[in-house]
């Protein structure tokens, strides 16, 4: 309750218990403490004081030594017996100023003490100043008592403060209210150093320092804010933080490790990387940077579910680890995983290819031994690319960004293994710049010719179609695959001059054929996809059919899957062009891009073609066999036409023909072939019924 300090209504006015056996110190008291603005009771003995306490639960009692049946402080001490939470101010009253007594009234709990004669005029003012101050120790106590934290007063030394000396019975101060039992377990030794330093620091600079630290082996932590008291001692005020820690740690663990895996993600490497550059800088500290790329696994997550590919994801993780040592004591080894299934070792102290290679080797080995993944038995083999610090680049983005490229030129060169950056892109660049150049060359001296592979039916066994493919006679160097310039004239935009010359002489071979037993076969080309996104396309192929005056029914385009799922909204717009011609459209390399089966149906094709990658082990590979199985009864269901790459022997055939699929293209029935040899081929009955 607190003293009115206006005239206001609303708080009731403070109640004064006033006990005394003499009545005119009574009638005078109310009256000066009636004025002030209190609510008076009164009792004239001391068993009659304690009555009235309790039934009226003054605010503050005015006490009387001598009083009959019980005496002043006897009222008080057992006032204070009665009272848990809050302490009532009393105000002991007494003849007596001498030191003795006035200790004595503190020692059983009075408040203050009033010595006779009672100073009239400044009664009202202490009583209502010891109100106040009670009230504000009251609420100060209350909010102690609500506070989930724990309170020490702490020393210069960050030891418990003793109190003793500040100690009054009955009306603790807040230091008495502080627990300094738990001081040991809060603060175990090795945090009290760093409490003291800052328990120094609070006093001295007056600014609140925070300290923390953990308890419990670490599964309870605290965080103590440390604020000055008086000039020799410190509040420290100490909370459990453990649920927010908890938090901060799971919101740094999704912000910086890969969930899947449990390695760091691409935000945490990158910091390592930077971090690691930093040392290098300063200490010569070198290291190598290994790129991992598992290849063909797209091909696991499409068919054989996403829960395998994580499956199989964590298990490459494992073997990172250990291949690498990066989970040892002291290793200097860093793995984590950037996305998808591309991971990153860096190779902290590595200062020379050799080692580098060796290390690179040994992940080559552990990864492509077969993996036990839910019953199935699965072979995953990476290709990696390597960079070196400083000699392949000075920043974590160059650095990477090189490892990615040095990794495709593994794959390039057959998968399941390693390239070195600068090895590779030096010999590549040079090469690709002569390719380059002679490309250029080759289109203006006509050095390009058309080969065309049949395509069979498998029901009929008869020829219903041919795939044109690119051939180049360089007057030097002799036959270069496609494999080889392809790629080449892509990244140099010389694909699209290229591929119109191939769509063109494609039209002009079909008009060339009309008069001959070549004369329904169909003819696929292949399209890249940077002339799929060029404006011209639609007009090309119209102008070469035209210019031919052959009829849809001829042509027919081949486009790559990952080209497919590039940019799905303008593709099937294109394709829709194409198909509004009344052009066929067939999805090449089938199972080696992204494509998520769903998207499938949204292209308006006619034709999947199984990549010769799954065609060519299927007979003793499990994975390869069950892969195109999935393909043939998928393509089924979904109503397309099946053609299997790459077929080059019986058993293949034998397979894909048990399994339902409609034609095949390889070796088995013929290599690609100049026109002159295809229309002796298809001539040949022999070579027509052997496989019938
Ligand atoms: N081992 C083996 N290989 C077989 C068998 N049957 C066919 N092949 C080869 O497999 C490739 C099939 O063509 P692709 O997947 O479209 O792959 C083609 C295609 O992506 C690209 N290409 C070829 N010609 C053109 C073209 O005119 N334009 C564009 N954009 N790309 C072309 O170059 C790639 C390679 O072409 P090629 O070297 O002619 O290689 C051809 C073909 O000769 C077999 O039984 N066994």
């Amino acid at each position: 309750m607190s003293v009115p300090t206006t005239t206001g209504s609303l708080p009731l006015a403070p109640l004064a218990l006033i006990a005394d056996d003499d009545a005119t110190v009574r009638t005078i008291m109310r009256e000066v403490l009636e004025q002030a603005g209190f609510r008076v009771e009164e009792a004239s003995n001391g068993q009659m004081a304690l009555d009235q306490f309790e039934q009226y639960r003054p605010d503050v009692v005015l006490l009387d030594v001598d009083m009959p049946q019980m005496d002043g402080y006897n009222v008080c001490k057992q006032i204070r017996a009665q009272e848990t939470l809050r302490a009532t101010p009393v105000f002991i009253i007494t003849g007596r100023d001498d030191p003795q007594s006035i200790q004595h009234a503190y020692e059983i709990g009075a408040t203050d003490f009033l010595s006779k004669p009672i100073p009239w005029t400044i009664l009202a003012h202490r009583v209502r100043f010891v109100l106040r101050a009670s009230d504000a120790l009251n609420e100060i106590q209350g909010l102690v008592r609500a506070m989930p934290d724990k309170i020490f007063v702490l020393n210069e030394d960050g030891e418990p403060h003793a109190t003793a000396d500040e100690s009054q019975a009955g009306q603790p101060t807040v230091a008495e209210l502080i627990s300094s039992d738990a001081y040991a377990d809060t603060f175990p030794l090795e945090s009290r150093p760093d409490v003291k330093h800052k328990v120094n620091v609070a006093l001295t600079t007056g600014k609140p320092q925070i300290h923390e630290h953990a308890v419990a082996n670490g599964f309870t932590h605290l965080e103590t804010r440390i604020v000055s008291r008086d000039r020799s001692t410190a509040l420290a005020i100490v909370r459990n933080v453990t649920a927010r820690k908890e938090y901060e740690d799971r919101i740094y663990d999704l912000a910086y490790y890969d969930q899947l895996t449990g390695l760091p993600n691409r935000q945490l490497f990158q910091q390592t990387l930077d971090d690691s550059i930093k040392r290098a800088k300063r200490k010569d500290w070198p290291f190598a940077i290994l790129f991992v790329d598992l290849d063909r696994f797209k091909r696991i997550n499409d068919t054989l579910g996403h829960s395998m590919g994580d499956t199989l994801l964590r298990a490459v993780a494992d073997r990172l680890r250990k291949c690498t040592g990066a989970d040892d004591e002291g290793s200097s080894v860093n793995i984590a995983r950037l996305g998808g299934d591309e991971f990153v070792v860096l190779l902290g102290g590595v200062d020379n290819t050799d080692a580098a290679s060796a290390i690179a080797d040994k992940v080559v080995t552990a990864l492509s031994r077969p993996m036990e993944c839910e019953g199935h038995r699965l072979v995953v083999t990476p290709s990696i690319g390597i960079t070196m610090y400083p000699q392949d680049g000075d920043s974590s983005e160059s650095l990477l960004m090189n490892a990615d490229s040095a990794m495709y030129r593994a794959k390039s060169a057959g998968r399941n293994t390693h390239k070195f950056y600068s090895d590779t892109m030096r010999i590549h660049s040079l090469h690709r710049l002569d390719i380059e150049n002679e490309l250029r060359e080759a289109m203006n001296t006509k050095q390009f010719q058309l080969y065309y592979q049949p395509k069979v039916d498998l029901k009929s066994w008869s020829v219903v179609g041919v795939e044109a493919l690119i051939r180049w006679k360089h007057p030097e160097r002799g036959w270069i695959s496609p494999s080889e310039f392809i790629p080449i004239a892509e990244e140099s935009g010389l694909i699209v001059p290229i591929g119109t010359w191939v769509l063109k002489e494609a039209c002009r071979q079909i008009k060339a054929w009309r008069n001959t037993a070549l004369r329904d076969l169909r003819v696929s080309v292949n399209i890249s996809s940077e002339q799929i996104y060029t404006d011209d396309l639609l007009l090309t192929v119209k102008d070469a059919m035209a210019s031919n005056t052959i009829g849809a029914e001829s042509l027919e385009l081949e486009i790559t899957e990952s080209l497919l799922m590039r940019d799905v909204d303008s593709t099937v717009q294109t394709l829709n062009e194409f198909k509004e011609l009344g052009l066929a459209i067939s999805i090449d390399d089938f199972g080696t891009g992204y494509s998520s089966l769903s998207y499938l149906t949204r292209f308006p094709i006619d034709t999947l073609k199984i990549d010769q990658s799954f065609v060519r082990d299927l007979h003793i590979d499990n994975d390869d066999a069950a892969i195109c199985a999935a393909i043939l009864a998928m393509a089924r269901k979904l109503n397309l036409n099946v053609v299997a790459e790459g077929v080059e022997i019986d058993e293949q055939l034998q397979f894909l023909r048990g399994h339902g699929c409609n034609q095949i293209q390889g070796y088995l029935f013929s290599k690609p072939l100049p026109p002159a040899e295809l229309l002796a081929l298809i001539g040949d009955n022999v070579r027509k019924s052997a496989y019938a």
